[in-house]
C-alpha cells in the first residue's frame, strides 16, 4: 500500500491523524477521510456532529434488555444511503404510459393463434379453448397486448358476448369462461388509454349487437349479467360472486371513457351493478367492495378523476352536507363521509324505493364492506381536542380553528398518538424508532431494520406495529436489498398496508393523487415505483387495483406527514395525525409544531384569538420566494399570505406585526426597530433584499462533500464574497447570510478560535434570527442561543485559555487584543446561566422536561451552579427569573445579556471584516 500513513491537512504536525483509524475503549473523532475498520461502535456526536468510534464490547448490553430480539452488534455508520425507489424484484420494467414495448417472438406467435380462435367465432367445448383463454388472460396485462386485443373487433365482440353469458360452458377446472373473458377485458383496458379509446369507437355498435346463439342485445344481455341469482347454496354463491366481481372490474375500466360512461349510466347499467349490493351472504363482500370502489372513483371523488353529479344526479353534497346517505331504488344505501373520502356501504332492503340524497347523523350498525387488510375500514376519528375546531374552508378543503385565545407560546394541543412516526432511512441506526431520539440505539435483530433506545420503547414499538412489520422486514428483499434499506415513504406505506388502522386514518386525508398523476413525469413514476415496492414488501399481488391504492396512500402520506428536522441531526423523521394534518399553510404562521420525543406540541408563534384559523408553515417560511414555492408544490396550492402577495422580505414581515416579545427574555436589537430598518424604509435595499436574497440562497446550495476544514474556509469565503452586498447593506437576516455566519461560526469552533465562534453565534442571534424568527421562543433562535452559552461554557474556564485561542488563530493582532478585553470585561459564567435560562423559558409548556435542548441546558446550569463565589450575582438572576418584567431586571438583563451580547456580536462584524473582508 503505498499511501501515507498519517494524514496532514495543515503544515501543524499536531494536526495530522493515521489515516487507518485507530479504536481504543473510548469514542474517539472519525475524520472523514479516514478509513475505518469494519466491526467498530460507531455513533454520531449529536452536539458536534461528528462520526465518533471505539471498540465494540460485545457484553456491554443493557441487562434490561435480555431475551429480547435487540443485540448490540456493531452498528456501522454507511454512507448515506440515497433516498430513491428501486423497482421490485419481479415487477415489470416500468414504460412511460402510451409507450408500446414489442413482445418476443415466441409470445407473438401464441398470441396471434388465439386471436385467431376468438376472431374466428368458434367456442369449443373443451379445455384447449379454456388454455388460449388462460394465456390469454396472462398476455392482456401487458400494454402492448392490451391495445393489440382492443383493436380487434372481433376479438372485443367474442369476449364481451363471453362475458355476458352466465351459461357459458367451461372445462372443469378452469376458470369460467364468463370470468376470464371479463378479467382479459379489464387488464386490457385498466390504465390503457389507446385500448380503451378504440373500444369506446366501437361501443355504440357493439351494444346493440347480438350474440351468436342470443335474441337479445349484447347491452341487455351484459348490463343484466351482474345480477346476483337468488336462491343459491353458499359454494354457489362464492363461485357466482367471483364472476360477478371479475364483471365489476371490467365496468370499472370500461366506463372510465366518457361514451362509454354516458351510455351505461343511460341504460340501466348502474342499476345492474348496484343489486350486487343486495345478497346478505359474506362470499359476496369482495364484489361489493369493488361496487363502492367503483362508485367512489368514478362518481364521487374528484381526487380519482370523478365528475361529480353526473351519478347519482344530485346536487354537488356542499361542505356542511359533507355526511349523505345515497339511497337508491334497489334498497341498497351508500352512506358517504365525503369529506373524509370514506365510503361505506350498507345494504337496507327495507329503505325506500327512490334514489335521493339526505344527511345522516348515523347509519344503524352499517356493515363495512371496504374492510380487508388493504382497504380497512377508517378507525373512528380521534376525538378533536377541546381547544380545536375542524372546520370546512371555502378554498383549502378542512382547516383547523382555535376554540379560546392563545398568547404566544401557549401550547394549544399536544398530540402524543402519532398514526406514523418513524425514522428517515439516513437516520434508521442513529434514531430511536419509536421516539426517534437521537442516542445510541440497538438493532432489532430479527430485521435489523428497526432500532430502540431500551426495551421500554421495544415493547410498546412491538404492539403498535413492529410486531406486523418485523417478519415482512426480514422476509423480503427489494432488488436484492433488505428491509433495513427500504426507502422511508415505503416503509410507511408498508405500515399503512399492514395495519388496518393505520391505513384507516390515512382514507380520510387529502392526498392529491388526481392532480399528481395528471401531472406525470419523474415524479409519479417514483410514486408508482414506491407503490410496488409496498406493495411487494407488504405480500400483496402488485397489480394495477393494489399499485393505485397503494400510490393513493402515499399520496397522503406525503401530503399531511410532517418532516420531523431535528437542528443537530436533520431530517431525522416523518410524523403523521390526523387531526394536526388538517392545519393548513401560511408563510406568516400564527403556530408551530414542536416535537419532543413522540409528542408534536401544536404552540401559538403569535396571540390567536378564539375561533380563528391556525396556521403552521410546512417550509421554512424566511426563505426567498422562489425556494418556498418549490417547497410547496407537492401540497398543490398557491400560498396567497401577505408574505407571498407582496414577495416581503424578512424585515418587513417583522415591521407589519405586532411585537410579541417582552422586554427581559429575548435577544431584540435596541435598534433598528423592524420599521425603521433599510431593508423596510428603503426601496433600494428593499429591492436588494428580495432580488440578492433569491440568487444568493440558489448559489448556496451547491456544495461538495465531504470537505476538509480547509476547502470549508475556502468555500465559506467565497459564499460570503457573494453575499457582500448584502452584508454591507445590513440585511444580516436575509438568507442566505444567517446561513452561512452559523456556518462560520462552526469553522470557528472546529478550528479551535472558540471566541471568533462566540462572537458569530452573537452576531446571529442578535442580528439575523430576531427579525427572521419573531417569536422569542422559536427553537431555531432557542437553538442559537444554546450554542452561544455553549461555547461559553467551553470559554469561561478563564481568560487566559481564551486569549491563548484567539492567538493561536493567527496574526490578527489587534482584534486578538480586543477579543481579550471584551471577554475579560464579561461576566461568562452569569451570561451563561442567564442564556441557559432563556433557552428553558422557551420549552414548550408540560414538555421541559424532556425537551432535548432543555435537557441539555439544565445539564449545563447545574454545573455552573456548583461553582463558589457567586452569591451577588446569583441573588440578581434570582430576582429576574422572579419578575423579569420589572424595572430592575430589564436593567440587569440589558447590561448582563443584551449589551454583552451586543459587544460580542460587534466583534463578530470585526473578525469578518479582517479574516474575510480582507481575504475575500
Ligand atoms: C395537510 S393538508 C391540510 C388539511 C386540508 N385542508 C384538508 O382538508 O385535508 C394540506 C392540504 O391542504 C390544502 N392547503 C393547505 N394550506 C393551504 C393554503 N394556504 N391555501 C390553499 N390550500 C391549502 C392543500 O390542499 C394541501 O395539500
Amino acid at each position: 500500500d503505498s499511501k501515507p500513513d498519517l494524514i496532514c491537512h495543515s503544515s501543524n504536525p499536531k494536526e495530522c491523524y493515521p489515516r487507518v483509524f485507530q479504536p481504543t475503549d473510548e469514542f474517539q473523532i472519525v475524520h472523514d477521510d479516514q478509513e475505518l475498520p469494519k466491526g467498530l461502535h460507531v455513533r454520531l456526536n449529536i452536539w458536534t456532529g461528528k462520526k465518533e468510534a471505539k471498540f465494540n464490547v460485545p457484553g456491554e448490553g443493557d441487562p434490561a434488555l435480555e431475551g429480547l430480539p435487540v443485540d448490540q452488534a456493531i452498528v456501522v455508520v454507511e454512507p448515506q444511503q440515497p433516498d430513491a425507489p428501486r423497482v421490485p424484484k419481479g415487477a415489470p420494467e416500468y414504460e412511460p404510459v402510451g409507450k408500446v414495448k414489442e413482445p418476443s417472438q415466441h409470445e407473438s406467435e401464441s398470441f396471434s393463434s388465439i386471436m385467431k380462435a376468438l376472431g374466428s367465432g368458434v367456442k369449443p367445448d373443451n379445455h384447449v379453448f379454456d388454455e388460449a383463454l388462460e394465456a390469454l388472460e396472462e398476455l392482456s396485462h401487458d400494454i402492448y397486448y392490451g391495445l393489440k386485443i382492443a383493436e380487434d373487433m372481433d376479438v372485443v365482440k367474442a369476449l364481451f358476448c363471453l362475458m355476458a353469458d352466465q351459461k357459458a360452458p367451461g372445462s372443469e377446472g378452469f376458470t369460467p369462461r364468463d370470468q376470464q373473458a371479463a378479467s382479459i377485458l379489464a387488464s386490457a383496458l385498466q390504465n390503457n388509454p389507446p385500448a380503451l379509446e378504440q373500444v369506446a369507437k366501437v361501443w355504440p355498435k357493439l351494444v346493440d349487437h347480438k350474440c351468436p346463439g342470443n335474441d337479445k342485445i349484447l347491452r341487455e344481455t351484459l348490463y343484466s349479467s351482474f345480477i346476483p341469482a337468488s336462491n343459491v347454496d353458499p359454494a354457489g354463491a362464492k363461485l357466482s360472486a367471483s364472476r360477478v366481481k371479475a364483471k365489476v372490474s371490467t365496468i370499472n375500466g370500461l366506463i372510465k371513457g366518457g361514451s362509454i360512461r354516458s351510455e351505461f349510466l343511460n341504460n340501466g347499467g348502474m342499476e345492474g351493478l348496484l343489486k350486487i349490493l343486495v345478497p346478505e351472504e359474506k362470499e359476496w363482500a369482495g364484489a361489493q367492495r369493488k361496487v363502492g370502489q367503483l362508485v367512489l372513483d368514478n362518481f364521487l371523488d374528484e381526487d380519482m378523476g370523478a365528475e361529480l353529479e353526473q351519478w347519482p344526479k344530485v346536487p354537488k353534497l356542499s361542505d356542511e352536507r359533507n355526511k349523505a346517505m345515497l339511497v337508491f331504488d334497489c334498497g341498497a344505501v351508500i352512506a358517504v363521509a365525503r369529506s373524509t373520502k370514506i365510503c361505506l356501504l350498507h345494504v337496507n332492503l327495507n329503505a325506500p324505493p327512490t334514489t335521493s340524497i339526505s344527511t345522516i347523523s348515523n347509519t344503524t350498525s352499517p356493515t363495512s364492506l371496504l374492510s380487508s387488510p388493504a382497504m380497512s375500514p377508517p378507525s373512528p376519528p380521534p376525538q378533536t381536542p377541546p381547544t380545536l375546531q375542524i372546520r370546512a374552508h371555502a378554498t383549502k378543503g378542512r382547516a383547523l380553528h382555535a376554540t379560546q385565545r392563545f398568547a404566544p407560546g401557549a401550547t394549544i394541543h399536544a398530540f402524543t398518538h402519532p398514526t406514523l412516526l418513524l425514522p428517515s432511512l439516513t437516520h434508521l441506526a442513529l434514531v430511536c424508532s419509536y421516539c426517534l431520539r437521537p442516542g445510541d440505539p440497538r438493532a432489532c435483530s430479527r430485521c435489523r431494520a428497526a432500532y430502540y433506545c431500551d426495551a421500554a420503547c421495544q415493547g410498546a414499538a412491538w404492539r403498535a406495529v413492529h410486531a406486523r412489520e418485523c417478519k415482512a422486514l426480514r422476509q423480503r428483499r427489494l432488488g436484492g436489498r433488505p428491509g433495513a434499506e427500504l426507502p422511508t415513504p415505503v416503509r410507511a406505506l408498508l405500515q399503512a398496508l399492514l395495519v388496518s388502522e393505520v391505513g384507516g386514518v390515512l382514507h380520510g386525508l387529502e392526498g392529491h393523487a388526481r392532480r399528481r398523476r395528471a401531472d406525470g413525469g419523474a415524479v409519479w413514476r417514483d410514486l408508482e415505483m414506491m407503490g410496488m415496492a409496498g406493495c411487494a414488501f407488504a405480500g400483496r399481488p402488485a397489480g394495477e387495483d393494489e399499485v393505485r391504492s397503494a400510490v393513493e396512500l402515499l399520496c397522503k402520506i406525503q401530503t399531511n406527514a410532517f418532516h420531523r428536522y431535528d437542528a443537530d441531526l436533520g431530517q431525522v423523521g416523518i410524523f403523521l395525525e390526523p387531526t394536526l394534518a388538517m392545519a393548513n399553510h401560511s408563510c406568516v404562521p400564527n403556530a408551530m409544531v414542536q416535537f419532543v420525543g413522540r409528542t408534536a406540541v401544536l404552540r401559538a408563534e403569535r396571540p390567536i384569538d378564539a375561533g380563528e384559523e391556525i396556521k403552521i408553515s410546512y417550509t421554512d417560511y424566511t426563505y426567498p420566494l422562489s425556494k418556498r414555492k418549490e417547497a410547496l408544490s407537492p401540497y398543490c396550492f398557491e400560498c396567497s399570505c401577505p408574505r407571498c402577495k407582496d414577495n416581503l422580505n424578512v424585515y418587513e414581515v417583522c415591521a407589519a406585526s405586532r411585537g410579541i416579545t417582552p422586554p427581559g427574555l429575548g435577544l431584540e436589537p435596541a435598534s433598528p426597530k423592524a420599521q425603521d430598518h433599510p431593508a423596510v424604509a428603503d426601496p433600494t435595499k428593499q429591492a436588494l433584499a428580495k432580488a440578492s436574497g433569491e440568487s444568493a440562497t440558489r448559489s448556496t446550495e451547491a456544495r461538495a462533500s465531504p470537505e476538509s476544514l480547509p476547502e470549508r474556509r475556502n468555500r465559506l469565503l467565497s459564499q460570503y464574497r457573494d453575499r457582500r452586498d448584502l452584508i454591507s447593506g445590513e440585511l444580516w437576516a436575509v438568507t442566505p447570510v444567517p446561513q452561512v455566519l452559523t456556518e462560520i461560526s462552526i469553522l470557528y469552533a472546529e478550528e479551535g478560535s472558540f471566541p471568533f465562534a462566540l462572537a458569530m453565534a452573537c452576531l446571529v442571534a442578535t442580528k439575523c434570527d430576531p427579525y427572521r424568527y419573531m417569536a422569542h421562543f422559536h427553537p431555531a433562535r432557542a437553538k442559537n442561543i444554546f450554542m452561544i452559552a455553549k461555547l461559553l461554557a467551553n470559554t469561561a474556564e478563564g481568560t487566559a485559555a481564551l486569549s491563548n485561542s484567539v492567538k493561536s488563530v493567527a496574526s490578527k493582532a489587534n482584534l486578538v487584543q480586543q477579543a481579550q478585553e471584551l471577554l475579560q470585561g464579561i461576566d461568562q459564567v452569569s451570561l451563561c446561566q442567564m442564556l441557559l435560562i432563556t433557552v428553558l423559558r422557551s420549552a414548550p409548556v408540560g414538555h421541559a422536561a424532556e425537551w432535548e435542548l432543555a435537557v441539555a441546558a439544565r445539564e449545563i446550569l447545574r454545573d455552573i451552579g456548583q461553582l463558589p463565589g457567586r452569591d451577588k450575582e446569583l441573588s440578581l438572576i434570582e430576582s429576574w427569573i422572579q419578575d423579569p418584567a420589572s424595572d430592575q431586571s430589564k436593567a440587569f438583563f440589558d447590561y448582563a445579556v443584551l449589551q454583552q451580547v451586543d459587544a460580542l456580536a460587534s466583534l463578530g462584524q470585526a473578525v469578518l471584516k479582517v479574516d474575510f473582508d480582507a481575504s475575500a
